[in-house]
């Protein structure tokens, strides 16, 4: 980095520090002089000669825009030379180059009229510039000399580079009117203030070895790129805001010592480069990480390449993605869920064919959703019913625990967590919102699908389980209103408001950019149309619609009977059943109503009218798992499925046929084992997808009686276990533009009131426990 940031001064300016870099100068030393010997004669008494003049000096070209140029230059390094008066002979010379002589007096340069570079460094030159000003005196190195004080330069108004380093200046004054200064060095004076240099075009100053405090007088510097303030005492890096050509600052051995020191260049979007070695902010912890995240376009940090893998480091460390937070949480739920005793979670197991189907509205917050939420399950009842979230916060004004939320103790909330109970978590507004599994469950259990709301944030932790709602985003689009909603709810602060409306954009940008994200998109301006659309939306999720329409058509007009059966050939079945009549509510009730005679076989039912429908993915799939069961009864594979069966085998068929059974891991002894079979499904066990392969209790049902002999017709006492409708698979997935329909909502759950003692000869272990009770501690 230092010499990157020297590079910078000595290319663009062979007279900025360091004095050296004078060999970069764009026209060519003159050769060394064959007289030399000869030469050092005359040069005894420090004397300069003509006859060393004229043998030294030299005509040189430079190619300029195409025309050549030609320069008197000469160059006399080194010489011991104290006395060139002789020089002002030579009023033709455009260079002059004398550095590392005992030059104090330069007043000839006043006999040089068009002197364009001069070059007397490392001299002994005491006095200011004491020449007549050369009218196109462009770059002048005087560092390493005994200048004490800047004197006023107004008369040079071509000088475009000056190098002061190494004198003992204390202040910068006397360049008010080089209004082409671009190039300035003062390095390693006793400056102790910056000032002086106002409204000067610089695009480079080093200040580097200074006396430096704070960094001042530099605000109104508006094309400078290069900065070094290296070697001083600097505190703070406030002062540089404005600076926005800020490209490099050299800020190395100062005295900077906090990170949020950073957040005064944090505008500065053209910086590239910063120095901040010899500080003691490195000493902060995480430090590197913290700086590249607050300076995201540094290329270069402390010398060092920022490397790709840095920036995406600090981003997810200081401000994570959605998705991060979201991976991060499911990672931590999951881990506690899976050092909990397992259990199996029946109702919402996850299955290829058909996940357990469930509806989320997501939207900022007051937008509606829990209302909208609230009023479905009421309107659907017999398709929906809350999945009550739990939070931190405490109730509003009638606000009932365990409708609207589970209020619960910050602390209660950890130990769920750790615990294993949630399949997600989110923070909002300074409070845990998290919604746990058994919520769900106890919704399916009851035979319905289940409807939550949450913020964006639970979306995407939503979307790393094994869950796959439909998501629905209800969105204001008159932010007016929305504002005024919010303050007429006389819940919340200015704050607070001013962040759920900020957050309208973050939702609008996750649908722009996320395509499939989101199933549906219902404007919520107002809320009576939004409820309307939003249950059009469901209705259609749930192939009402259709149904309606069809049952319309063949009601209306009978001539169009065939016309109705047509269409509705062509569209998909409908999730629930499709017997009978054809209406979902009425099927719905009857399949739930135990008392129905056709209740006992209506699966079955259900499975011979759709198994033609089946699809082939479907087929494939029972397949598969036809022919795991196949070699487990032949006990060619001992997976999962071979535990299964030998349970099955000994615990009885009714260990199958009941939904709460709870499955154990290791259960040695073989009474428990008959009591419960020895599978270990994951609670949320999305990641495990892959391998174990869920358990789909319809496909058992198949199986069984396939294997045992039991036909359709006359199925197993009790066999509520096996009440999954074999449905129309819904293959939609974020991105796919299929249309999405809920997938069949698992009725068979619910327990018969009073059911047959057949049905179940052993009691379930496990009830679900109201109010998030819980469900899956065993052994
Ligand atoms: N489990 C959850 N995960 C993520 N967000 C949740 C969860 N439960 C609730 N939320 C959301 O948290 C936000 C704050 O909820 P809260 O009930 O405290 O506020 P509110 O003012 O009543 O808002 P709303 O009327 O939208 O519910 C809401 O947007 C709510 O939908």
């Amino acid at each position: 980095m230092k010499e990157t940031m020297s590079q910078q001064f000595s290319s663009a300016s062979p007279s900025c520090c360091p004095p050296e870099s004078h060999s970069d100068a764009p026209i060519a030393e003159a050769p060394a002089c064959d007289e030399l010997e000869e030469n050092r004669e005359m040069e005894k008494d420090g004397a300069l000669t003509a006859e060393v003049v004229s043998s030294c000096v030299s005509n040189l070209g430079c190619f300029s825009t195409g025309l050549q140029h030609f320069y008197n230059h000469l160059s006399l390094p080194s010489r011991d030379l104290r006395d060139i008066s002789v020089l002002a002979n030579y009023v033709h010379l455009q260079k002059l180059e004398l550095p590392r002589n005992k030059i104090k007096d330069l007043s000839c340069v006043s006999h040089m009229p068009y002197l364009v570079i001069l070059d007397a460094s490392h001299n002994e030159i005491s006095s200011f510039f004491g020449f007549q000003p050369p009218k196109n005196l462009k770059e002048v190195n005087l560092s390493h000399n005994r200048l004490t004080k800047m004197e006023d330069l107004s008369a040079y108004s071509c000088l475009s580079n000056l190098d002061l380093g190494y004198n003992r200046l204390s202040e910068i004054t006397g360049l008010e009117k080089c209004c082409k200064l671009t190039h300035l060095s003062v390095a390693y004076n006793k400056i102790s203030r910056i000032s002086g240099l106002e409204c000067l075009p610089l695009t480079h100053i080093c200040l580097r070895g200074n006396q430096l405090e704070r960094i001042e007088g530099l605000e109104n510097l508006n094309s400078l790129q290069v900065l070094d303030l290296s070697l001083n005492r600097i505190t703070s890096l406030s002062g540089l805001g404005n600076l926005h050509l800020l490209g490099s600052i050299n800020l190395e051995k100062n005295l900077i010592s906090e990170i949020q020191e950073c957040k005064h260049i944090h505008d500065l979007f053209l910086l590239r480069e910063l120095n901040l070695l010899g500080n003691p902010v490195q000493d902060q912890p995480d430090y590197r990480l913290a700086v590249v995240f607050l300076l995201q376009h540094l290329t270069v940090l402390d010398q060092e390449k920022v490397k790709v893998e840095e920036k995406v480091s600090s981003v997810n460390k200081y401000d994570p993605p959605l998705d991060v937070v979201a991976a991060r949480d499911h990672m931590t739920l999951l881990v506690y869920q899976l050092m909990q005793p397992q259990s199996l979670y029946d109702s919402t197991m996850p299955s290829a064919d058909s996940p357990y189907p469930m509806l989320v509205l997501t939207g900022p917050q007051g937008c509606g959703k829990r209302e909208l939420a609230h009023r479905l399950c009421q309107e659907l009842s017999e398709y929906f019913s809350h999945g009550t979230s739990h939070t931190t916060r405490g109730p509003y004004f009638q606000e009932e625990d365990g409708m609207d939320y589970h209020f619960v103790s910050e602390e209660d909330f950890q130990n769920m967590i750790h615990m294993g109970k949630f399949i997600q978590t989110t923070q909002y507004g300074g409070h845990s919102y998290g919604l746990r599994r058994d919520a769900i469950e106890d919704v399916a259990r009851e035979g319905l699908a289940c409807c939550v709301h949450m913020e964006l944030e639970g979306v995407f932790c939503l979307k790393n389980s094994c869950f796959e709602p439909r998501y629905i985003l209800l969105i204001p689009t008159e932010v007016e209103k929305y504002t005024a909603h919010l303050k007429s709810r006389g819940l919340y602060t200015q704050a607070q408001i001013d962040m759920a409306v900020s957050r309208i954009e973050l939702y609008a940008n996750t649908n722009r950019q996320r395509l499939g994200f989101f199933d549906n998109v219902i404007p919520c301006d107002d809320w009576e149309e939004a409820y309307e659309t939003l249950r059009q939306v469901v209705k259609e999720y749930l192939l009402l619609e259709e149904q309606e329409e069809g049952e319309n058509n063949n009601r209306g007009s009978p001539d169009n009977a065939s016309t109705g059966q047509e269409a509705e050939e062509k569209l998909p079945p409908p999730p629930l059943s499709r017997s009978g009549s054809g209406a979902l509510a009425s099927h719905s009730a009857t399949a739930l109503d135990p008392s129905d005679p056709s209740y006992r076989n209506y699966f079955t039912q259900i499975q011979a009218e759709l198994s033609p429908q089946k699809s082939p993915s479907e087929l494939a799939s029972i397949g598969r798992r036809e022919q795991l069961v196949r070699e487990a009864i032949v006990a060619k594979s001992p997976g999962v499925y071979s535990q299964l069966l030998k349970s099955s085998a000994q615990a009885a068929p009714s260990s199958l046929q009941n939904p709460d059974t709870h499955l154990n891991v290791s259960s040695s002894s073989s009474d428990e084992s008959r009591a419960s079979s020895a599978l270990t499904v994951p609670s949320s066990a999305g990641g495990l997808n892959d391998v174990v392969e869920p358990l789909d209790m319809s496909v058992l049902g198949h199986n069984l009686e396939t294997f045992t002999g039991q036909t359709a017709e006359a199925p197993c006492p009790g066999t509520d276990l096996l009440d999954v409708v074999v449905s129309p698979s819904s293959d939609r997935r974020p991105g796919s533009n299929v249309k999405p329909i809920l997938p069949p909502i698992p009725t068979g759950r619910k327990t018969p009131a009073s059911p047959s003692p057949a049905a179940s000869p052993r009691p379930s272990p496990q009830p679900a426990v109201p109010g998030g009770g819980d469900v899956d501690r065993e052994g």
